[in-house]
């Protein structure tokens, strides 16, 4: 199972010049396909459809599937949002087609129907305003309807490369994609209005060539860490080395050692920078607490977890095999300039993970600039700091220095708790230490961090009250899983 492509607004228009002559035309293809999920969805003897057409080509979607639809004997309504001739030669012969048949087209939203299903083609990647007028007023009113909703290409009023939504935006129960997985429908404001994501290539998709960015679905990434070897021993999985818990925060390095440990490291030593830190962690006594300089014999290295204003950092640039900063060493990174130079030189590889705030403190800016494009805050950060990165929060973006980025797909707002993060880094720690190079050990992780929530919430565990503990010993479960 290959993951499935990422391709913006300004690679689709270049797909969209080379196939324009294309037979059938791929408006035709789309509307087809549109008009097929959504009987499947409505079902055979289902109630009327109501199908919303804008001013673009998103509309001139809607028609064509309007035109199927009716012919399939389907009651459809359309509701013609601007009331302006379609742009495309492909929508205009089917509005006619449809006018043919005897179908209703209205100009105001029609209140005396009661749709089962609700087609919004209002807007797709052409939507790069907030949406005004009656634009506007077409998405509230299909939020407002109650019905199932099944956007075309992307829900309306979400920007396609971004996720967000800049106004009025329509909440989707599912989404029929085509072409490719737009970057918009899985992160940001995407996540919450994309519903369940179905994607039609149009039977384009071996055309398609490379893209820079990919989705991470556990059921592809699952299979890039090895089965373990019948003669295996605790040298061959690596020895995870953890700087943080200071005073007050001792409790972040165990969570990302109990987590590593759990998913795989062979020896996980933790330095813990509070004087007064506990001899050995009763839950998982494998744990070695040792002092921040008794953990640098490692293969790679985890530091900020808790570790508050420790030199973890500075220990962490210094040290000549993989590292991973979190946390208070992030911070720390911000705010001393001093650090970039040594930092960007490392030879070995150098993973970071802010969560939005601390990428506002790394890249100088807030946390609303950050979250307007995640995925170019993502890639400067991979770029200015010479690393692998990935800015948490729905949606999580995995960017490289050489430009390309991952969304991932997996997880849930019951990883929005304390810990969660620590639980990560120390992932990410065991992946290095299972021999998986950077990119991919942060990818696996930020990959299984989520799917692990997401089975917790699945057998009833969260996503109110989920703990980052609850989410490492199910992720523990999902490395040992069969696909
Ligand atoms: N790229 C392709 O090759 C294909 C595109 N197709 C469809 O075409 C869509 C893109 O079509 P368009 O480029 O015409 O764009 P859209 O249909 O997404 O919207 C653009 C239209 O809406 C207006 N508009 C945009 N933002 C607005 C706002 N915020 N408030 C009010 N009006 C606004 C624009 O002035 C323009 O008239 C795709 O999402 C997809 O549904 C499909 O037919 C399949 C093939
Ligand atoms: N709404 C959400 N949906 C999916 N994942 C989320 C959501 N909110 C938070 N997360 C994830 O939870 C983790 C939180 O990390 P972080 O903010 O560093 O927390 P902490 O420092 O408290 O451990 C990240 O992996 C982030 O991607
Ligand atoms: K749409």
């Amino acid at each position: 199972m290959s993951a499935p492509a990422l391709l913006n607004n300004a690679e689709l228009r270049v797909v969209e010049q080379r196939f324009r002559d294309a037979s059938p035309p791929l408006m035709e293809r789309a509307g087809r396909a549109s008009a097929v999920l959504a009987a499947s969805i409505a079902g055979e003897r289902g109630g009327p459809i109501v199908i919303v057409a804008g001013p673009g080509n998103n509309g001139g979607d809607a028609w064509v599937a309007a035109q199927h639809l009716a012919q399939s004997f389907h009651r459809v309504t359309v509701f013609d949002v601007m009331g302006t001739a379609p742009r495309a030669s492909e929508a205009v012969a089917a509005k006619a087609a449809y006018g043919a048949g005897g179908g209703t087209v209205v100009r105001e939203w029609p209140a005396s129907v009661r749709p089962s299903l609700v087609i919004d083609g209002v807007l797709g990647i052409g939507s790069t305003r907030v949406p005004e007028g009656a634009i506007a007023a077409a998405i509230e009113r299909i939020n407002a309807s109650g019905a199932r909703v099944l956007a075309l290409d992307i829900a309306s009023g979400i920007d396609a490369d971004t996720g967000v939504a800049r106004g009025a935006a329509v909440r989707a129960d599912d989404t029929l994609t085509f072409i490719a997985m737009k970057p918009g429908l899985f992160t940001g404001d995407g996540v919450e209005h994309s519903g369940v994501v179905h994607l039609d290539d149009l039977d384009l998709g071996a055309e398609l060539g490379e893209s820079r960015g990919m989705l991470l679905e556990w059921e592809a990434v699952r299979a890039w860490l090895e089965p373990r070897r019948a003669n295996a021993h605790k040298g061959s999985h690596g020895t995870l080395g953890i700087l943080g818990g200071a005073a007050g925060m001792t409790g972040a390095a165990i969570l990302a050692g109990r987590a590593a440990l759990r998913t795989g490291a062979g020896k996980v030593l933790v330095g813990l920078y509070d004087e007064r830190a506990p001899a050995f962690d009763p839950e998982a006594p494998e744990l070695m607490l040792r002092k921040p300089a008794d953990v640098l014999d490692a293969d790679a290295l985890v530091a900020g977890p808790g570790s508050g204003s420790s030199p973890a950092l500075a220990t962490a640039i210094a040290f000549e095999k993989p590292i991973v900063l979190d946390a208070d060493s992030l911070n720390d990174l911000a705010k001393n300039a001093a650090h970039r130079k040594p930092l960007k030189a490392r030879k070995a590889a150098t993973i970071l993970t802010p969560h939005p705030g601390e990428a506002a403190r790394l890249l100088n800016t807030d946390t609303k600039a950050i979250q307007a494009d995640r995925i170019a805050s993502a890639l400067r950060m991979a770029e200015e700091f010479n690393a692998h990165v990935v800015l948490k929060g729905a949606g999580s973006i995995v960017a490289h220095p050489d430009g390309t980025y991952a969304i991932n797909t997996t997880g849930n707002p019951g990883l929005a708790s304390g810990g969660t993060g620590d639980a990560l880094a120390g992932m990410i720690g065991a992946m290095l230490c299972q021999g998986l190079d950077a990119p991919r050990a942060l990818a696996f992780a930020v990959c299984l961090h989520g799917a692990a929530a997401d089975a917790c919430v699945a057998r009833g565990v969260g996503p109110v009250g989920l703990t980052a503990s609850d989410v490492i010993l199910e992720a523990r479960a999902l490395v040992n899983s069969e696909p």
